[in-house]
């Protein structure tokens, strides 16, 4: 669903991956946020941030999109500082996402066309990913007047088909009703198949465990744990996993 055709700095972007992180530090009040020795996100697939709130799965999400600084430390895109201009094969969607105030789908197309597609591509493309997305009935209403969950999907719907090489996602589903959950994990599971790099953060660990392939569970602004899916799920290494995976409360 993402085949984006890509000319302009599309087509001259240096690969965006792999994202590194060496140890990241940050503080407030005295409090850690964020404590990361080392982390790499290359490959394929789809990584799931899970972790009980508070435990700096935005703020980590953030500061390797290179949103917020961190007091030390540092955050490497393909060995360089992070810098969106120069890696546009990039995107991110946050819990609440931000719209052009225009139809649903000049929305679409304005991404598209920043990619470096046509106008006329552009408007075949959004037609097709606005399809997909179940928002075609919506895509000449302004996106001002959109629910929140419709907002949710439109941003998703807007990030996916501009076919960027990495995608960070906020609780892509949080105010979905089920179908539209559905209909967006089957789009993040093809852009995954299709080689997108996609890191999400879920609370719904059935979600994450639908479309992970790999968990990283965070608890205190630490990566407790960083495994395959089956193996997080099936043998958490330490009782601070064990117990969220249980439902348990983590302080
Ligand atoms: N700018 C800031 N100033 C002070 N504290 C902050 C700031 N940003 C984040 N925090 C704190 O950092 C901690 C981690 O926040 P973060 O949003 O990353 O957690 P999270 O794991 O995404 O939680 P949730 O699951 O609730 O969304 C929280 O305790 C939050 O209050």
């Amino acid at each position: 669903m993402h085949e984006v055709v890509r000319s302009g700095p599309q087509a001259a972007a240096k690969p965006i991956l792999p994202v590194s992180a060496e140890r990241l530090f940050v503080r407030r009040k005295g409090r850690v946020l964020l404590d990361i020795e080392a982390l790499t996100i290359g490959g394929r697939g789809t990584t799931v941030l899970v972790g009980p709130n508070g435990a700096g799965k935005s703020l980590l999400l953030n500061v390797l999109a290179g949103l917020r600084a961190p007091d030390s430390g540092r955050v490497l895109w393909n060995g360089e500082p992070p810098n969106r201009q120069r890696y546009c094969r990039f995107g991110m969607v946050l819990q609440r996402p931000v719209l052009l105030r225009r139809s649903v789908r000049a929305n679409v197309e304005f991404a598209l066309r920043a990619v470096g597609s046509s106008a006329e591509q552009a408007r075949a493309q959004a037609h097709r990913a606005l399809e997909a997305a179940g928002l075609l009935a919506l895509a000449n209403a302004s996106a001002r007047v959109l629910s929140g969950g419709e907002m949710q999907r439109l941003a998703l719907t807007r990030a996916l088909a501009a076919g960027p090489d990495l995608l960070f996602l906020d609780e892509p589903t949080s105010s979905l009703d089920p179908a539209s959950m559905q209909t967006i994990e089957a789009m993040v599971r093809n852009a995954s198949e299709d080689g997108m790099r996609i890191v999400l953060i879920a609370h719904d660990l059935a979600q994450a465990r639908r479309l992970g392939d790999e968990i990283i569970f965070m608890h205190r602004g630490k990566i407790v744990e960083h495994a395959p899916t089956d193996r997080f799920f099936g043998a958490p290494a330490t009782p601070e996993a064990q117990a969220f995976i249980a439902g348990k409360i983590l302080i």
